[in-house]
C-alpha cells in the first residue's frame, strides 16, 4: 500500500520556541490516522504545514507523491480540511453555503455533489439556516464542505473536542464511515476517540513523533497488559503470589495481579501450569488490556526518561 502523506524530518520554530524538532511519519492510503498530543504539542502547526499554510524551517512533506510548497500548493486539490473552529455564513442554508463553496472552488455538477454530501453527513436539504444548528450539525456541515472537492486526504483539527458525547459519537461514526473512500488524518487529545476509529496512531511529544504505529503494535510495544486473578481468601492469594513469583506479580487481599508485556496466550498458560502445580483453583481469571491513555503515559514517560538520561 502506498503512502498518501509523507512528512520527513520536519522542523519548525516560532522565534526562539522550537515547536517541532524532527517530525517524521507517513500515512498509508485508505487508513484513519489519529494524531495525538497534549495542548501546544504542535498538531495544528503540523497540519497547517501539510496544507502549505505554514512553512517548515527544514524537512519535506509530500501529499499524493507531490511536494507541498508554502503558499498556493497544488496538493490542496486532493486535500480537504476541517479547521478546529469552522466559520460559516449563519444566514445561509447548508445547501446555499455548500453551493457558494463549490462555486469558489470551481466544482462541476454542483447540485448532485451537494445533495450527495448532505446525504452523506445526514443533513436535510431544507430551508433551515445554519444559525439554528447545533455544534455537531456544524461539524458535519464542515465535513461536507471539506469533502466537496472529493479529496484523497481529509485533515480534521480537533473535530470532536467541542461536541457533547452524543455529538461526538455521531461524528466519529461519520468519520469511520469514510474509511476506504478517503484517508483521514485527525488530531485530538481525546484518546478514547482515537481508540474507537483509528487504524494508526501518532503520538507527538517534545517536538517529535514518539510513537507511530497501528493500535495493535502500540499495545504490543508499550502496553502493560494485566491478568487479574481472584482467589477464595487472602491466604490462597499469598500462596498464588508465591507460585507465580517468576512473573511480575502483586497480591492485595484476595486479588492477584500479573503484569506482562506481549503475548496473552503464553502468559496465561504459564499461570495455569503454575496454579495446577501448586493445586490452586482461582475463583476467576480476567484479561485486562491497557487503554490508549496508559500507552500514551508510557510513551511520554519513556521520552522524558530518554531526555533526562
Ligand atoms: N503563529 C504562531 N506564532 C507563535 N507561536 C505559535 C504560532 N502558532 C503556534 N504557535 C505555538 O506553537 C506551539 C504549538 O501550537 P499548536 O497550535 O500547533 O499546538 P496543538 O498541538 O495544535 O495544540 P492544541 O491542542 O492546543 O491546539 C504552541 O506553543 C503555540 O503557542
Amino acid at each position: 500500500m502506498d503512502d498518501i502523506l509523507t512528512v520527513q524530518h520536519v522542523q519548525k520554530s516560532f522565534g526562539s520556541k522550537h515547536v517541532l524538532q524532527d517530525v517524521d511519519f507517513s500515512i498509508p492510503t485508505g487508513s484513519i490516522f489519529g494524531f495525538v498530543g497534549e495542548n501546544g504539542a504542535g498538531k495544528t502547526t503540523t497540519m497547517r504545514m501539510i496544507l502549505g499554510l505554514e512553512k517548515p524551517d527544514k524537512g519535506t512533506i509530500t501529499v499524493g507523491g507531490e511536494p507541498v510548497t508554502f503558499g498556493a500548493t497544488k496538493t490542496n486539490r486532493i486535500t480537504g480540511y476541517l479547521p478546529d473552529v469552522p466559520a460559516f455564513y449563519d444566514y445561509m442554508t447548508p445547501a446555499e453555503y455548500l453551493d457558494l463553496c463549490a462555486r469558489i472552488t470551481g466544482i462541476d455538477q454542483r447540485r448532485q455533489r451537494i445533495a450527495k454530501m448532505l446525504d452523506l453527513v445526514g443533513l436535510k436539504p431544507d430551508k433551515h439556516r445554519i444559525r439554528g444548528f447545533s455544534r455537531g450539525m456544524k461539524q458535519r456541515l464542515g465535513i461536507a464542505q471539506a469533502l466537496l472537492n472529493e479529496p484523497r486526504l481529509l485533515i480534521c483539527d480537533e473535530p470532536t473536542s467541542a461536541l457533547d458525547p452524543a455529538g461526538r459519537n455521531e461524528f466519529l461514526e461519520l468519520l469511520a464511515s469514510l474509511r476506504g473512500q478517503v484517508t483521514v488524518l485527525f488530531s485530538t487529545h481525546i484518546l478514547s476517540d482515537v481508540e474507537r476509529i483509528s487504524d494508526r496512531v501518532g503520538i507527538l511529544h517534545d517536538g517529535r513523533l514518539q510513537a507511530c504505529d497501528t493500535l495493535v503494535n502500540l499495545h504490543k510495544q508499550f502496553g502493560r497488559s494485566q491478568i487479574v486473578l481472584t482467589l477464595a481468601d487472602g491466604a490462597t492469594a499469598q500462596r498464588c503470589r508465591q507460585a507465580l513469583a517468576p512473573l511480575a506479580v502483586q497480591a492485595q487481599g484476595t486479588i492477584v495481579t500479573v503484569t506482562y508485556h506481549g503475548d496473552y496466550a503464553a502468559t496465561v498458560s504459564q499461570i495455569l501450569r503454575a496454579l495446577v502445580a501448586a493445586n490452586i483453583a482461582p475463583v476467576s481469571l480476567q484479561q485486562e488490556n491497557p487503554t490508549l491513555e496508559q500507552i500514551f503515559l508510557e510513551v511520554i514517560g519513556d521520552a522524558h526518561a530518554a531526555h533526562d538520561a
